[in-house]
């Protein structure tokens, strides 16, 4: 594809029907650990015009932790998880009141996702969070995501709800993704360092990743700094989708396609989403190892990985989990969501589809990755 230029760009994002907003926690709430009404209202207000004008818009809001600490009588953001996750259960309660009543001045409605990567890497509970978001927007709300962080275990966990966004701008097929931090662009450095340069159009996102130098947070609730916006870009990006990176206070302008924050080109044409999902989101929970004719189908890219060319597995995971694809000299492939269950895979192993038939039965006479859920990497 070609590389469209800044102001395509920015038209692009200013004509989207279908916008993912991405809010940091330091854009709503006070250092001290609780919810600040007026700049939250701002963001609502933005919002709440796009919405009026018949675009669709879902909210990816953090701020849960950040709302609930002080609330709990904590003076900084705990760093224990047990504090953390009871801070959160309180925080995403206060949010939602406040979000309820800011969009409710517009006659808007609110709908929460509260998400988790292992509720998601599922078949089904990805066609459920689709499903649902799909409803929400077509009935005219306002969906409101955040990762649960209260449920979400310390090892799976998206930490951030940068690369979420990017997640949930796929799966609602959005044309814009608009991430709101504290800062008013990406820099060439860290904005505290000396001499670095507000950057104001990314046309390739990988390319600016090895120019420009990213750092964590800058503030003391935010998590993923800049560099989970830089990998959500990057994911929108690869998805096809337009992005825009500016402060909360330029809401309105970005979503308006004015020249203000950074804007990322997309750099590949409209990729699937559940495929784009296996991708980024899925944890691999074991290993097929293919052989060499196998290995090259899979790399073709359009083939499914069949029991006839899969040499070994590793690894216990059940039928529907994420798994590696790898070649026998330990290469990552692809990665996939695998029909059978582990135990279920040695007797399978090198044989062809009318052997599986003839001594297994009928229902093992499938793929062991289909290919429309094989992901290369
Ligand atoms: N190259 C860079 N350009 C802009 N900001 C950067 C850069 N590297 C690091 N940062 C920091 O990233 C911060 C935003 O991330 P974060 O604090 O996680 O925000 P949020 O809470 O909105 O997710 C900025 O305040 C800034 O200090
Ligand atoms: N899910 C967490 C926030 C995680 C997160 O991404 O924070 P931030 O870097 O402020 O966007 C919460 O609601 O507190």
């Amino acid at each position: 594809m070609n590389t469209p230029s800044q102001a395509q760009v920015r038209r692009a994002i200013a004509e989207a029907q279908t916008i993912v907003v991405k809010v940091g926690s330091s854009s709503l709430t006070e250092p001290s650990g609780h919810l600040d009404p007026q700049r939250l209202n701002a963001l609502v207000a933005a919002i709440a015009r796009v919405r009026l004008m018949g675009g669709r818009v879902v909210l990816v809001s953090s701020g849960a932790i950040a709302a609930g600490f002080g609330t709990l009588g904590f003076d900084k953001r705990p760093t224990d998880v047990a504090d953390q996750q009871a801070c959160a259960a309180v925080g995403q309660g206060l949010l939602m009141a406040q979000y309820e009543a800011a969009f409710a001045r517009y006659g808007l409605r609110v709908g929460q996702i509260l998400i988790t990567v292992s509720d998601t890497i599922a078949p089904q509970q990805y066609r459920n969070v689709r499903r649902t978001l799909d409803r929400l927007l077509d009935l005219g709300a306002v969906p409101i995501i955040n990762e649960n962080d209260s449920l979400a275990s310390n090892e799976i966990r998206f930490g951030d709800n940068d690369r979420l966004s990017a997640l949930i701008a796929n799966i609602v097929v959005a044309d814009a993704l608009v991430l709101l931090t504290d800062v008013d662009a990406l820099y060439t450095a860290p904005p505290s360092e000396p001499g670095s340069k507000r950057i104001s159009y990314v046309p390739n996102v990988e390319d600016a990743l090895a120019k420009v130098q990213v750092g964590g947070t800058g503030s003391n609730v935010g998590t993923g700094g800049m560099v989970t916006k830089m990998e959500a870009a990057r994911v929108a990006a690869v998805s096809g989708i337009p992005a825009v990176l500016t402060c909360a206070s330029n809401a309105g302008p970005a979503m308006m396609g004015d020249p203000v924050g950074t804007a990322f080109a997309p750099i590949n044409d409209r990729g699937s989403s559940r495929r784009l999902w296996i991708g980024f989101a899925s944890h691999p929970q074991g290993t097929l190892v293919a052989d060499s004719g196998a290995a090259k189908a899979v790399r073709g890219g359009a083939a499914s990985l069949l029991a006839a060319g899969v040499v070994e597995v590793k690894g216990d995971f059940a039928a529907g989990d994420a798994v590696w694809v790898d070649d026998e000299q330990g290469n990552h492939l692809a990665k996939g969501l695998v029909g059978f269950d582990s135990e279920e895979i040695p007797q399978m192993l090198g044989r062809n589809t009318a052997q599986l038939k003839r001594f297994l039965g009928e229902e093992y006479a499938h793929p062991l990755v289909h290919r429309d859920n094989l992901v290369l990497v």
